[in-house]
């Protein structure tokens, strides 16, 4: 077992995400059965109180690799010496609003908890952002985080990843275990781009095995791009345990590897693969090995895919300019 704990800071630690992530954290399946964590629990000052019920849930929990919780309501603190932090914490959408109605509302928590992260995190330091519009606040908080390598700084596709993963299983009859190499490209939004051109089912290329395009275009990518919604509608509140199971399992192949032949989809700053502008944060089919991701290289587009991407990617371009209106980005970010 790890002798010096890892410090994880989660954000919005009081909120529906946050209650189902963080007993997933301190019982090792984040980062494996052997690595103690410190959690470091942000809240505003009305959700303290709530949050520090959470914390005595989990102590109750006698966790043997719960190495100690704190509780703040201020970012510097919370972000001191942080080597994993999740940055959960900000309002979800209701019924009828696109993810991108949230920028304003939300874009302004990611600048001075970018600040907080460049004053005081851990130089492994990595960070996940899932409040919502994930990609654009992910280029907020970076922007204001200059110390800190921007490939640091990763926005949550895994939920979109793992419903198209379910989807494929579901009219395929394959267990999920069997399907492979399945890619969302460019925004958490509904303009998101899922893509089975290069997916395996069972060893053979998905497409063949689904044998039907229609299915694909008209039913595959609408349902994946728009889950999201259909879950608000049906559950009357934002996805909660499937949104922090992806974010433990994004974190995981962060830090310990993606498995051999397979890779997963993860928005970070694009470094102009795909002929995705520089800096935007996007979605990339990406491996990981040492700690640190490697978009795929090499995948052939068809024109269907570059077209999905290319929307995406303009989606993102609007949001960016979006919050440099706004002022929440500093005047040199791209
Ligand atoms: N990327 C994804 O795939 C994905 C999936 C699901 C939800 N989300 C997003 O995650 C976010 C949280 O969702 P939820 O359902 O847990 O919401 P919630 O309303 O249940 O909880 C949010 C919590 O964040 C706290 N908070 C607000 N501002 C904060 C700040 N500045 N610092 C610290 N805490 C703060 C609130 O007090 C609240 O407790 C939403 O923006 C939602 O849209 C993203
Ligand atoms: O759709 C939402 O607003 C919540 C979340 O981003 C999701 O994909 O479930």
């Amino acid at each position: 077992m790890s002798t010096v704990p890892v410090n994880v800071t989660v954000t919005g630690a009081a909120g529906q995400i946050g209650y189902a992530l963080l007993f997933r954290i301190a019982s090792g399946q984040m980062l494996g059965p052997d690595v103690r964590v410190r959690l470091k629990m942000l809240e505003i000052p009305q959700g303290v109180k709530a949050a520090e019920g959470t914390a005595m849930e989990l102590e109750d929990c006698a966790f043997p690799l719960l190495a100690g919780i704190d509780i703040y309501d201020d970012a510097t603190q919370a972000f001191d010496g942080v080597n994993v932090g999740l940055l959960v914490g900000a309002r979800p959408r209701g019924a009828g609003m696109e993810r991108g109605d949230l920028l304003a509302a939300n874009g302004g928590i990611f600048g001075p908890q970018g600040e907080a992260i460049n004053a005081g995190a851990a130089d492994d330091v990595r960070i996940l952002v899932v409040g919502n519009p994930a990609n654009t606040n992910a280029l907020i908080a970076s922007a204001h985080a200059p110390d800190v390598p921007a490939d640091r700084f990763n926005a949550m596709m895994r939920l979109d990843h793992n419903r198209a993963l379910a989807q494929l299983a579901l009219r395929t009859g394959a267990p999920v275990s069997e399907i492979s190499r399945v890619t969302i490209w460019g925004n958490h939004s509904a303009k998101q781009h899922p893509d089975i051109t290069h997916a395996l089912v069972g060893g053979r290329p998905a497409a063949e095995v689904v044998g039907d395009d229609a299915w694909v275009k008209g039913e595959f990518v609408p349902t994946v791009a728009k889950r999201g919604a259909a879950i608000i509608d049906a559950r009357g509140a934002s996805s909660a345990a499937s949104a922090a199971n992806a974010a433990i399992s994004h974190v995981h192949d962060w830090v310990l590897g993606t498995p051999k032949d397979d890779w997963t989809s993860v928005a970070m700053p694009s470094d102009g693969s795909y002929d995705v502008p520089e800096g935007l944060v996007s979605s990339f089919p990406a491996s990981s090995e040492g700690g640190r991701w490697e978009i795929v290289q090499g995948l052939e587009l068809d024109d269907y895919t570059r077209a999905g991407i290319d929307a995406s990617v303009a989606e993102l371009v609007e949001e960016r300019d979006a919050v440099k209106e706004l002022g929440l980005l500093p005047a040199v970010t791209i």
